[in-house]
């Protein structure tokens, strides 16, 4: 940051701005594919990977795909970017102070005690415990029974997507909390909490990206339209978070035993006996574990279909890791570098979490020589990075997960990683995903556990590329209807 910046000439594809309203239009016309609308902008300029969005009343908000920006953000000038007091105010009703919306030491604190729930020996017990009991009792039964074992003609289809949703919220409710709210279940019962939590991460994040924001601050004073259904779903999601966080008081008063097992006996066993602030780090929890890994695998399995050479070398590392003696599924795991590689790709083409935000504390000056007033928005856009010329080459289109692979001396694939700062997915710097290993632990063993006995073959028409859209995480839209077939 100290370096002289150098002026980079600006990128001109900009929408049209006026006085006072700024792009209004431009941000109402493309609401409904914002990530595709700023990609575009970011990517199409042949000088600069930056750009200045004008909001009304003078509110800028900065764009960036550079990695030199995004290290400046997140690394080398990260206390001066931080969540801020907009976005607070935006998703504060959701999160409270959970670790998705705080900084300073109020993260500091969460981010270190949480941290001890992702070392080794947890981890370890994570897939090989709760994720392998919900997939040999769940996940694999499930998919088995839609499973066209005996006419390969049939129309028997499931929605991937929902049901790995409901795997990972499992997933993450058994870790977070020690609970298991039994989501995928053969019925795939109604999930009323889960959609409660649906509406309250979509609604919280139009506010955040509202063209005009006194819009639902009005409608939040007068409870009306969608600030009543956030009411409502928050309401919902707080009502069940909180009640879990009682049951487990009286469960560890009960025992009178500071065993800390899972992520919420951990918090209230460290003293902390705020029930509100405690329940708003359980709820920041849930959103960090559902979506993604679900996300992330959907996608994977959308471009295996088509990737035929992808998926043999996948199965075939599965074959080769499975059982070899002496080894436990973690270390097998931990081998799967193909796999892992393959998936590193997907997310680069569709990541989990395709924008993310930071506002300026103070004024700062970028090094591409943006000037950044305090209070400035600033955007680093995964999903744009993931598809820039400028940084995976000619070649960025292509679904290749050789890009991340060598071969060692005996011929066998090594990872090769990437500069963190170009492949953002997992964001980088002190706020790094905390979840990136447990997430692709759990991956790692989904995939595993479905080619082994499965082919997936998606139910969409001939030609159709599902739409991928999301708020603060990503999704396919309509869900990922598939066939499921026996492999041979
Ligand atoms: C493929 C899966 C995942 C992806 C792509 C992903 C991506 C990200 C990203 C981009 C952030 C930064 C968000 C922000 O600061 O605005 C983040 C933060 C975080 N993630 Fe993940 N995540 C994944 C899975 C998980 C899982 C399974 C967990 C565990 C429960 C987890 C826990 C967290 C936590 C606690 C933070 C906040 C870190 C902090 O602010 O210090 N993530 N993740």
């Amino acid at each position: 940051s100290s370096s002289t910046p150098k002026r980079v000439p600006p990128n001109t594809n900009t929408p049209k701005a006026y006085p006072i309203i700024g792009s209004i239009f431009a941000i109402a016309a493309n609401k409904h594919r914002r990530i595709h609308w700023i990609s575009d902008i970011l990517l199409s300029s042949p000088s600069s990977s930056t750009f200045t969005l004008r909001r009304s009343l003078g509110s800028r908000q900065i764009f960036t795909a550079d990695p030199a920006i995004v290290h400046h953000i997140l690394k080398s000038n990260f206390p001066t970017y931080q969540k801020g007091p907009t976005l607070n105010r935006a998703l504060g009703d959701f999160l409270g102070d959970g670790i998705f919306n705080s900084d300073g030491d109020n993260w500091k604190f969460q981010r270190q005690l949480s941290s001890h729930e992702f070392n080794t020996r947890s981890l370890r017990n994570f897939v090989e415990t709760v994720v392998d009991a919900e997939l040999s009792n769940r996940l694999i039964p499930i998919l088995s029974a839609t499973c066209n074992h005996t006419n390969a003609n049939a129309t028997n289809t499931c929605d991937l997507q929902d049901i790995l949703q409901r795997f990972a919220f499992d997933n993450i409710c058994k870790i977070a909390f020690g609970y298991d709210p039994e989501y995928l279940l053969p019925s795939l019962p109604t999930t009323t909490f889960a959609k409660a939590f649906d509406d309250a991460t979509r609604i919280s994040s139009e506010r955040f990206n509202s063209a005009v924001p006194l819009v639902w601050k009005i409608k939040k004073i007068l409870n009306i339209g969608s600030e009543n259904r956030l009411r409502t779903a928050v309401s919902e999601v707080r009502g069940l978070a909180k009640k879990i966080v009682e049951e487990k008081k009286r469960e560890l008063e009960e025992k009178k035993t500071l065993q800390s097992v899972d992520l919420l006996s951990r918090f209230l066993v460290s003293g902390q006996n705020d029930e509100s602030f405690v329940t708003d780090i359980v709820i920041s929890f849930i959103l960090a574990g559902r979506d993604t890994t679900s996300a992330a695998l959907t996608w994977f399995f959308w471009l295996l279909a088509s990737h035929p050479h992808v998926e043999e070398e996948v199965v075939s590392e599965i074959i080769q890791k499975n059982h070899v003696d002496g080894s436990s599924v973690y270390e097998e795991l931990k081998d799967m570098v193909y796999t892992h590689a393959a998936l590193c790709e997907s997310m680069r083409l569709y990541p989990p979490v395709p924008v993310d935000t930071k506002e300026a504390a103070n004024d700062d000056v970028l090094p591409d020589g943006t000037f950044v007033k305090k209070g400035t928005r600033l955007a680093y856009h995964i999903f744009a990075m993931g598809r820039s010329e400028r940084i995976w080459g000619a070649d960025w289109a292509d679904f290749r997960p050789e890009r991340w692979l060598r071969r060692d001396g005996e011929g066998k694939w090594a990872f090769v990683g990437v500069d963190p700062y170009s492949y953002t997915v997992f964001q980088a710097g002190p706020r790094v995903c905390l979840g990136k290993e447990m997430a692709f632990l759990q991956m790692k063993r989904v995939v595993a556990g479905i080619l082994r006995e499965f082919r997936v073959v998606p139910a969409v028409a001939e030609g159709v590329v599902p739409e991928y859209t999301g708020y603060l995480t990503s999704l396919m839209k309509g869900g990922f209807p598939v066939k499921i077939e026996k492999r041979r």
